[in-house]
C-alpha cells in the first residue's frame, strides 16, 4: 500500500435525506481561477495530524456554517486516475498554474488505498462520505468567508452528471449516485 505521499482530500456528498436520498448538494468553486465555475463535493484537504471525518465537519462548517451527520463512506470503485481523467486535467491547466505541477507530477504514486480513497490529481486523494444536514430545517447558503465557491445547488439523480465536474469527480458522483437510488 502506497499512500504516505499524498494529501488526502474530504468531500460531502451531502443528500437531502439519508434514507430516501433524491438530490444531492453540489458546490462550484469559484477559485484558483483554473478551477473556477467547476462543480465539487464541499470539503477541503486533512490538516496534518486531524482526523478525517474531523476535518471534514470542519471544512462543511467553515465553507456552509452547517453541522454534518455522517451516513456510509462511498469507497473507490477504481484505483488508477483514467486517461481520461488526466486529459481533462491537462487541458484545464494547459495555462500552467498553482496546481500544474501536480498535473505534471507521477500519478503512480497515486496506488490502491486500503481506505477506499479516490485518486485525484498526482498527489491527492479523497475520501467520500454521504452526508445529511443534523438540522434538515437549515438552508445551505455560501458564507461571506467561503472565498472557495460561487454557487450552490441541490441536483436531482437524473441530472447531476450533467454538470460540469472537476474531471476527477465523474466516477465518484456515478458512484454515490449508484448507491443512494439503491
Ligand atoms: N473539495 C473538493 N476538492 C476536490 C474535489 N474533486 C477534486 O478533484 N478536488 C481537488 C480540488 C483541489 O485541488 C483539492 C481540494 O483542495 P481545496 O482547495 O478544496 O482544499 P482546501 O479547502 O483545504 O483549500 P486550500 O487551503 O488548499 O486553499 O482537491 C471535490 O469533489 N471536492
Amino acid at each position: 500500500m502506497v499512500r504516505s505521499m499524498t494529501q488526502l482530500v474530504v468531500a460531502a456528498a451531502i443528500v437531502n435525506d439519508l434514507e430516501r436520498p433524491t438530490h444531492l448538494l453540489c458546490a462550484q468553486r469559484a477559485y484558483p481561477l483554473e478551477l473556477k465555475g467547476k462543480w465539487e463535493l464541499p470539503g477541503g484537504k486533512v490538516e496534518p495530524n486531524e482526523e478525517p471525518a474531523v476535518a471534514l465537519r470542519r471544512e462543511i462548517h467553515e465553507e456552509l456554517d452547517l453541522e454534518i451527520e455522517l451516513g456510509p463512506q462511498i469507497k473507490a470503485t477504481w484505483d488508477q486516475i483514467d486517461e481520461k481523467t488526466r486529459e481533462a486535467w491537462h487541458q484545464i491547466y494547459a495555462e500552467g498554474g498553482r496546481y500544474a505541477q501536480q498535473v505534471e507530477g507521477d500519478f503512480s504514486a497515486n496506488r490502491p488505498s486500503d481506505e477506499g480513497d479516490w485518486p485525484l490529481v498526482a498527489d491527492l486523494r479523497m475520501r467520500v462520505w454521504v452526508c445529511q444536514l443534523a438540522d434538515e430545517t437549515s438552508m445551505p447558503q455560501l458564507r461571506s468567508a467561503d472565498g472557495g465557491h460561487q454557487a450552490l445547488k441541490w441536483v436531482p439523480w437524473e441530472t447531476v452528471l450533467d454538470l460540469d465536474w472537476l474531471p476527477a469527480d465523474y466516477p465518484i458522483i456515478e458512484a454515490i449516485r449508484e448507491t443512494c437510488k439503491r
